[in-house]
């Protein structure tokens, strides 16, 4: 474009930016682009929202016309809360850089958003010839609906093209986003739902001890979230080969009220309305349908009603279940020497599971900070990367030349009968269609999950069974200002406030097993503080130990803690 025409283009950009977000003006407070874009309460979002559009749009120009994504989702939280959160044309989290900007233009006054913009423009490098592309979904939040007009508003004013795609899970829009930029693919719902029954129903056909198996029913708490919408229909596709039974599907319950992934990890109960008889294989989703959490009823009774018998199996089981699973195939195949394979967990990331993936399984583990996005960026680095948080967000990314050598050799070894290591390159090839690619996903991690149980002939029980969790709690401490507190190594040592870690290692050090950390939440708050040791007596000491020190230390307020849980 000739310079000349450069200032007209952009006069008219910041006009019609000037426009919109007039209609939506600033709320009180400031906000902060974190590990999930920005949450609160849905009344605060409609400016923030509105900007997030603009930003979308000038995200995709920036990339040249790729598509983008942004999704109006609380995932977890109450239902009066909404969040918005934007999504990179590969199908990630949006770039770290850029979340700078996101900060910048949902605090700006009317005014300076626009310099902001311009300097974004500028900055960027963003040709304004270019046209932008923004796909927008939400999930079942009410005031998704509302907030969503913004968004679209927002980007339209910044000459994208918006496609609203209306409900539906996290996954499904980062899904949508990858493969509108990519034409391996089909990127529509039908194409995402096609593609991860497909590679189920292939899997079952491959399974090395036959095809004419059972697959154990299993009960899922959808948290009256959107993940019920789509699993009904999964369900439906799926039938009669495996057996879902949808609970908390929305139509009486609240969102994530007694129910879901956050729900019954943190509090060791079942969700609501949800019977589990002893051995029943049962999961939760989130609000969103990000992540997912497995539980069973052991039979046994501690006369702790809610959460009697109660197990859980989470994303260090995961990792571990499918990692595991994976890496066997890639040793069948012979793949071994070529392929560099990992595992990613975060310092939550219970020691055991760690020791049982490198003893056991004699596979490399590495440690990020928290969030996906950091574990994700991890995974790439590798050509398996099998990422996890203990909370269940997470999945198996395959790089590219991983996937050349797995399709060569089904192309070489058509017949997946042949031998057993002609069926490991179509087992590993379908893995790969059936693991999201963009992000963690609770329906894929699902099925996934379902196929390894399987082929291994596992029921919960043979899962568990892997190796025992160390005692391990989760605490938060209320601070005056947890911008104080700050880490390095993987969040797992604390730098400020001084003298703090010392504390921290001297009481770690009495211990058996003793591990604890200390790090400022990136979504709420609170600083959070994790322990694990050998017995739940010797936990409980170190927790409180590192509690106390923290809300000493690091300026505690509102009494010593607000929650704690046990993982
Ligand atoms: C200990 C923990 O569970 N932390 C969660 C939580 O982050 P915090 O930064 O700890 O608030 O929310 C993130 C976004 O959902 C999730 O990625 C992460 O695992
Ligand atoms: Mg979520």
């Amino acid at each position: 474009m000739a310079s000349s025409e450069v200032e007209p283009a952009k006069t008219i950009l910041l006009t019609s930016v000037a426009n919109t977000i007039e209609r939506f003006p600033l709320r009180e407070g400031s906000f902060s682009y974190g590990t999930a874009g920005f949450r609160t309460l849905w009344e605060r979002l409609p400016s923030v929202v509105n900007r997030m559009g603009i930003l979308a749009a000038l995200r995709s120009r920036a990339k040249g016309g790729q598509g983008v994504g942004a999704v109006v989702t609380a995932s977890h939280n109450p239902i009066f809360d909404n969040g918005v959160k934007l999504v990179d044309p590969d199908g990630g989290m949006l770039s770290p850089a850029w979340e700078g900007y996101a900060t910048r233009l949902a605090n700006a006054s009317q005014y300076d958003v626009l310099l902001t913009v311009s300097d974004i423009i500028e900055r960027e490098h963003i040709d304004l010839s270019t046209v932008g592309k923004v796909f927008i979904a939400r999930d079942t939040r009410p005031s998704g609906e509302i907030l969503v007009d913004g968004l679209l508003e927002g980007a339209k004013a910044v000459g994208a093209h918006v496609e609203d795609l209306g409900v539906l899970t996290t996954p499904q829009l980062h899904y949508a986003v990858r493969y509108s930029n990519l034409n391996s693919k089909s990127s529509s719902l039908q194409g995402y739902m096609e593609n991860i029954v497909t590679a189920f129903r292939k899997l079952v056909e491959l399974n090395p001890k036959g095809s004419d198996v059972k697959i154990d029913p299993i009960k899922v708490d959808c948290a009256n979230g959107v993940g019920a919408i789509h699993l009904k229909h999964l369900a439906e596709m799926l039938s009669p080969l495996a057996e879902y039974r949808i609970y908390n599907d929305g139509t009486e319950g609240v969102l994530n009220e007694g129910c879901g992934a956050e729900h019954v990890k943190s509090l060791q109960v079942y969700p609501i309305g949800l019977d589990a008889a002893p051995n029943e294989h049962c999961c939760s989703l989130d609000g969103d349908a990000d992540r997912i959490m497995f539980f069973y009823n052991n039979g046994e009774t501690s006369g702790h009603a809610e959460g009697d018998g109660f197990k859980l199996l989470d994303g260090d089981r995961m990792a571990s279940l499918l990692a595991g699973f994976i890496h066997n195939f890639v040793l069948e195949a012979e793949l071994d020497k070529e392929l560099s394979m990992t595992v990613i967990q975060t310092a939550y990331a219970n020691g055991n599971s760690t020791s049982y993936l490198t003893g056991q399984l004699k596979l490399q583990v590495m440690c990020t900070s928290t969030g996906v996005k950091y574990l994700h960026a991890k995974a790439l680095e590798h050509d398996i990367g099998v990422y996890f948080e203990a909370n269940g967000h997470g999945t198996v990314l395959f790089s590219d030349k991983a996937l050349q050598l797995i399709l060569a050799g089904v192309e070489s070894n058509p017949d997946p009968d042949s031998s057993k290591k002609a069926r490991s390159f179509h087992i590993l090839l379908q893995l790969s269609d059936l693991l999201n690619q963009a992000v963690g996903d609770a329906f894929s991690d699902m099925l996934a999950v379902q196929i390894a149980l399987l082929y291994r002939g596992w029921s919960y029980i043979d899962w568990i069974n892997c190796y025992s969790d160390l005692p391990n709690r989760l605490a938060k401490v209320r601070v005056r200002d947890r911008s104080i507190v700050k880490t390095t190594d993987a969040e797992r040592r604390c730098v400020s406030p001084p003298g703090l870690q010392d504390v921290i290692d001297r009481m770690v050090k009495e211990v058996s097993k003793g591990r604890a950390f200390v790090r400022p939440s990136g979504t709420e708050d609170i600083v959070r503080v994790y322990a694990e040791a050998e017995t739940n007596k010797l936990v409980d000491e170190l927790s409180n130990g590192v509690i106390a020190a923290v809300f000493e230390i690091a300026g505690g307020v509102d009494g010593k803690q607000t929650h704690k849980s046990s993982k």
